[in-house]
């Protein structure tokens, strides 16, 4: 429903006299305490400069364009890194430059630790049950330190390696099978790699790679696509749906049904479909089947979760796994199609480090142009150009300006990496920015791309070590070049930016397999 309609609607309601005196007494109310809360946190510091909206709605009708991250960033180039908005009745601070970005993250965590979720993220999350929605409190301590046990730390990536390398062999095996078959046609890489991601997403969460399962609930026996559809393309879009309530709470009274029940469904289909899965992987440790996956680490050390929370952690550790990573191999390896010179450099690094042998993870810290060309492409490309929401629940400071409780704080990483201050041609894909000797080759976190502090991304180095395996054994077996028309392909979509079109090359094999 439009905003106007609402108001109408409210209108027409209300009698007319008790209505304006209802809303002159609410305004009085207001003034007399914004004067006093002004004057009560009156800290001498300045407010942050403001970018000029309407009445009500505020900057929402200068967002339409899908891509916020993108408007945030131009609007830094007039308001400068840190700047407010109001969203309806709401105020979003943006943070534009590493400098900020850091100053929330790191040094005024302990005002800014707590997520603002869209009334969609609230159902969806199952009321902050994930690590990354969950508010800064025992609870996310316990569950963080849960997947990082059991999936994501060093010792239990070291657990998973045997199923990433059996991954990236499948993927080398189809590719080769494909130019083989059809030489000279445009390859799909997306198409066979989020296969076999979500594959590796399943061993690692549930313990097997699923090629089906019947869910009783919906009476309906599910292939792998469908699963995959179910538990993370239906989700991810449904991040993107906009309840206008998001923007207007105290209009939250109002019903939203249509949009509810979407979004209802798309949690109950997942609540079922998790649960079949749940039930297929409890019978098999019953029997005795012994099982290295996030569930079975759950089931046996998580006494005080309950069995919805051990539902929604485990797709947590699914979704997580089958996207950001994906999206940042396929950016690499596109940039690297329209760049020979670039693929010519990084296979002469591999030819040197790893002769004719195929590139193990154990190569990677002597491979310093591979890391260059997964952080640019963090860099130029991040998979979530916005962390999700926080928001101060204190007064607080950022950038040297007053921060009211309440406001919402919109970290945009994009910005940040885009910042020209900080970067020669922000705009341009350039690995060899990063072999300066002012980067550490170690260090995962050049760029803001993986968040930073006490809620930096927990899967990291999981997906360090799968990109660059990946975009590594890419460049190994094949010669990568852009069909004809793809080079101005570079838009995105999505929750996370996903290419807009599924990168399409051509490839010629180095060596047959
Ligand atoms: C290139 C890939 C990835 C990027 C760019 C990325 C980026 C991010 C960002 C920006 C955050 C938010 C940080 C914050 O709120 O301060 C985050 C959080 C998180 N990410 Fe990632 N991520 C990636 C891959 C992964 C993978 C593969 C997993 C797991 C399988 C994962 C699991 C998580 C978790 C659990 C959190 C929540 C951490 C917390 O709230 O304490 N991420 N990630």
């Amino acid at each position: 429903m439009a905003v106007g309609a609402v108001l109408d609607d409210l209108a027409a309601k209300a009698p007319p006299f008790a209505a304006t005196a209802l809303v002159a007494g609410l305004l009085l109310c207001f003034v007399f305490l914004r004067g006093l809360s002004h004057k009560q946190r009156n800290t001498g510091l300045p407010p942050v400069p403001t970018v000029p909206g309407l009445p009500i709605i505020g900057n929402l009708l200068q967002m339409k364009e899908k891509k916020p991250h993108k408007t945030f960033t131009r609007w830094a180039e007039t308001y400068g890194p840190i700047y407010s908005i109001k969203t309806g009745a709401e105020t979003v601070v943006v943070l534009n430059s590493a400098e900020v970005a850091k100053e929330a993250m790191v040094t005024r965590f302990s005002s800014i630790s707590t997520r603002k979720l869209s009334n969609a993220l609230e159902i969806l999350t199952a009321n902050r049950t994930m690590v990354a929605t969950s508010d800064y409190s025992d609870f996310h301590k316990m569950v963080k330190r849960y997947i990082l046990t059991s999936v994501l730390g060093a010792n239990a990536q070291k657990r998973h390696r045997s199923h990433r390398d059996a991954m990236v062999e499948t993927v080398c095996r189809q590719i080769h099978d494909q130019v083989s078959g059809s030489p000279g046609e445009a390859v799909n890489f997306r198409a066979i790699f989020e296969n076999e991601l979500f594959g590796l997403a399943l061993k690692q969460a549930i313990g097997v790679d699923m090629k089906s399962i019947y869910v009783e609930e919906l009476r309906s026996t599910f292939s792998k696509k469908d699963i995959h559809r179910i538990l993370v393309i239906d989700f991810m879009n449904s991040c993107l749906e906009v309840d206008w309530r998001d923007f207007f709470p105290y209009l939250k009274w109002i019903p939203n049904n249509s949009l509810e029940n979407k979004i209802r469904q798309v949690t109950f289909r997942r609540k079922v479909l998790m649960s079949a899965l749940i039930r297929e992987q409890k019978k098999r440790i019953a029997s005795g089947e012994e099982l290295n996956c996030y569930l079975n680490y759950l089931l046996s050390e998580a006494k005080t979760l309950t069995e919805d929370q051990i539902a929604i952690l485990v797709w947590e550790a699914i979704i997580e796994t089958s996207d950001t990573t994906l999206v940042t191999s396929e950016w690499a390896l596109y940039e690297l199609a329209k760049s020979p010179k670039r693929q010519d450099r990084l296979y002469q690094e591999m030819k040197n480090i790893c002769g004719l042998e195929r590139i193990t993870e154990e190569q990677l810290p002597h491979l310093p142009y591979l890391g260059a060309i997964f952080h640019e492409t963090l860099r130029k490309h991040n998979p979530a150009p916005l962390v999700p929401i926080r928001y101060a629940h204190e007064d607080t400071q950022l950038g040297g300006y007053f921060i009211p409780k309440g406001s919402q704080i919109a970290i945009n990483i994009y910005g940040c990496n885009m910042d020209k201050k900080q970067w020669e041609n922000p705009e341009e894909w350039i690995p060899e920015r990063f072999l300066n000797d002012k980067y550490d080759p170690a260090d995962l976190y050049k760029t803001m791309a993986f968040g930073a502090g006490k809620r930096v991304c927990a899967g990291s180095l999981q997906a360090m070590l799968i990109a660059c395996i990946m975009i590594g054994r890419m460049v190994q077996e094949f010669e990568w070049k852009l069909r004809e028309g793809e080079e101005a392909d570079v838009d995105t979509v999505g929750f996370t930016t996903h290419k807009l079109h599924p990168l399409q090359a051509i490839l010629k094999p180095r060596r047959s397999e």
